[in-house]
């Protein structure tokens, strides 16, 4: 079965494209922009392509002619979405149109990794029933490409996830574990939000949540993320404490202290009891997810 994973360079990508690869069942074809940045470069073939420009994705579509495809690029970084709206939406929205055109003719199972920034975060934690209100431009961007996919003609799959973290090569954002421990161990303090609430989620487990719905072809939206809810503060207390770092550098602020230009919701999180159900998810505990992490340093 041949699988296209799009945003084969960002931080699920490079966990997506060695856990299919060594599945004798799939065929791998990785895209990302520019140069392949996985530090393995063997068991699939890389196609650089700028999802932004339609008669790449089709070329794309149809040489390679995909059973599945798993669309995870997506400008991510929510303040630079709220400043650089065009950007924002040709990355999130049109890139995922001219995708689901060129998945309508090679008739692919169609997966599309979606947030809990399509909701507001006044009633967390969420279910795949409760109605989206994004209250950011990213999220707003999430939630029409995730109407795209429902209202496509193919047979499709929305992966929701929460706060991602884990390691990457040459990554392009950092996430909670490696902002903590890179500052901590400069001497550096830090003022952590400890009044958002989050499920956050080991990039591993959510690889392992999409390869299931791969697996199943399972339709529908899926929540995937961690099962514990935790503040930002409370997981930078967690990653001091499992590095041996100076806890006393973090301050618990409310977000209300930072000023950035996208808003955050207040309490997302999700309830998986779904994907546990139906796929057989079962996502580690943060404690777990640090030792995987620091293993990988
Ligand atoms: N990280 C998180 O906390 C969360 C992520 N998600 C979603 O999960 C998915 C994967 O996220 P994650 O891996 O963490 O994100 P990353 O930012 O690490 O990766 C996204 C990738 O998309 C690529 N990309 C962006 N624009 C284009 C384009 N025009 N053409 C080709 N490639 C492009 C980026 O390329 P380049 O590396 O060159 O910039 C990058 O490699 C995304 O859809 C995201 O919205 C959902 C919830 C939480
Ligand atoms: C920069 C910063 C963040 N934080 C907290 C707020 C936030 O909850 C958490 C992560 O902040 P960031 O700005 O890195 O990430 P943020 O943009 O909030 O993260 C989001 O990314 C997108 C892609 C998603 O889809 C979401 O699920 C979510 O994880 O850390 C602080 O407490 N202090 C800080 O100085």
């Amino acid at each position: 079965m041949k699988v296209l994973i799009t945003g084969s360079n960002g931080l699920l990508g490079q966990h997506l494209i060695p856990l299919f690869s060594k599945d004798s069942r799939y065929e791998v074809i990785a895209t990302g922009r520019g140069a392949n940045r996985l530090p393995n470069q063997d068991g699939y073939l890389y196609e650089p392509a700028n999802l932004r420009d339609s008669s790449s994705v089709n070329q794309l579509l149809q040489k390679h002619q995909p059973d599945i495809v798993i669309h995870a690029a997506a400008m991510t970084q929510v303040d630079d979405c709220e400043r650089n709206k065009d950007a924002c939406w040709d990355c999130n929205v049109n890139a995922t149109r001219y995708l689901l055109q060129a998945a309508e003719k090679s008739k692919s199972f169609f997966i599309f990794l979606s947030t809990d920034f399509v909701f507001d975060g006044l009633q967390g934690p969420y279910s795949e029933e409760d109605a989206v209100n994004p209250i950011s431009y990213y999220g707003a961007t999430k939630v029409a490409a995730e109407r795209l996919v429902q209202n496509s003609h193919l047979s499709w799959s929305i992966v929701r996830t929460v706060l991602v973290y884990g390691i990457a090569a040459d990554p392009k954002r950092s996430n909670i574990i490696t902002w903590v421990k890179t500052n901590l161990e400069q001497g550096k303090k830090l003022k952590v939000v400890d009044d958002q609430w989050r499920t956050p989620t080991l990039v591993q487990d959510l690889a392992a949540g999409c390869k299931l719905v791969a697996d199943k072809k399972a339709t529908g939206i899926y929540h995937i993320s961690g099962s514990e809810t935790l503040t930002p503060y409370q997981m930078a207390v967690q990653t001091a404490g499992y590095f041996q770092l100076n806890p006393q550098l973090l301050e618990k602020v409310d977000a209300k202290t930072f000023t950035q230009p996208a808003k955050r919701p207040a309490k997302t999180g999700f309830v998986i009891s779904k994907a546990v159900q139906e796929l057989g998810y079962q996502p580690h505990s943060f404690e777990e997810g640090l030792q995987i992490v620091a293993k990988e340093i």
